[in-house]
């Protein structure tokens, strides 16, 4: 683990909030074990453990009943510990894997019966270098034949020049974190306006409203954060997922207490119908209805 790297909460309080029977966890990590699945080579951090069974066991705690696991970059093209989660999970869990240009239908298909449905396209220049965009077409092209969707995770300066890009992949995207708007722009800033944009005129464009903790002014309080998230919950109520985004890799201002980030869900979508469509219909039917 990097000197510098903040654990995720040994013991994170239980939420207020009653999640919804049946609710899913849209994005979740599992890092290693190391001993068992090495952490890639060439990645730009060093986690710490997080073992499915610590994942699943959070899942369980807060009151969730499933988990979409994502490959995170310490992990690169090695999907094993993924596919291993998957495979303790069966359809509790669904996945989503960072994959080679090279990789064959063949390994696709293999994840696909394992539980993998997305691919993910990472921009985000502190955690992989610059993977050229006719590598990503490419991969793009190949997953269709499996009806799979794209989840994209980049930073809101970055969007401007990918708008082109996210145009051509022609399937579902599903962005994360709301493309990381700086929350000190408010939301009314033309950065935050153009994602709406994105998203109001793509209906292909799905966003996750998660990760208030990366992107606060004033941790542990996510209230700077809501607005952004409950305007998109409101606005594409039909295309918003949620997630903890445990073990929260890379976090430097505090370590996220994953109760009090499920605490967050009624300020963001503040009705039962909302809370349902963000936690239930949206996730099944993009990652379980297919
Ligand atoms: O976990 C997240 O979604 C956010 C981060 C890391 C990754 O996504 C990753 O390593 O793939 C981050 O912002 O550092």
């Amino acid at each position: 683990m990097d000197a510098d790297y903040l654990p995720f909460h040994a013991s994170p309080s239980k939420p207020e909030f009653k999640v919804p029977a049946g609710a899913v966890d849209a994005h979740c990590h599992v890092f290693g074990p190391a001993d068992k699945f090495p952490y890639h080579p060439k990645r730009k951090y060093t986690p710490c453990d997080a073992s499915k069974e610590q994942l699943f066991a959070l899942r369980d705690y807060l009151g969730f009943a499933r988990n979409v696991i994502v490959q995170a970059s310490c992990h690169g093209t090695d999907n094993a510990a993924l596919i291993d989660a998957l495979n303790t999970a069966g359809e509790l869990a669904r996945g989503v894997a960072v994959v080679d240009p090279a990789i064959s239908m063949e390994e696709l298909k293999q994840m696909h019966e394992a539980g993998v449905r997305a691919v993910r396209f990472n921009f985000v220049k502190r955690l992989v270098d610059t993977t050229p965009k006719e590598v990503f077409l490419s991969i793009a092209e190949k997953i269709k034949q499996l009806d799979w969707h794209i989840v994209v995770y980049f930073e809101a300066p970055d969007l401007e020049d990918l708008i082109p890009f996210l145009k051509q992949l022609n399937t579902t995207i599903v962005v994360d974190h709301m493309g990381r708007p700086d929350v000190a722009n408010g939301i009314d800033h033309e950065d935050f306006q153009r994602f709406i944009s994105l998203m109001a005129e793509n209906p292909n464009v799905w966003t996750k409203v998660s990760c208030p903790e990366r992107l606060t002014l004033q941790a542990p309080d996510y209230s700077d954060v809501v607005p952004f998230a409950r305007t998109l919950v409101e606005k594409f109520p039909d295309r918003v997922l949620w997630g903890t985004d445990w073990p929260h890799p890379n976090m430097k201002s505090h370590v996220p207490d994953d109760g009090k980030l499920v605490d967050v869900i009624p300020l963001i979508a503040p009705t039962a119908e909302l809370q349902q469509a963000l936690l239930i219909d949206n996730p099944m039917r993009l990652y379980w209805d297919k």
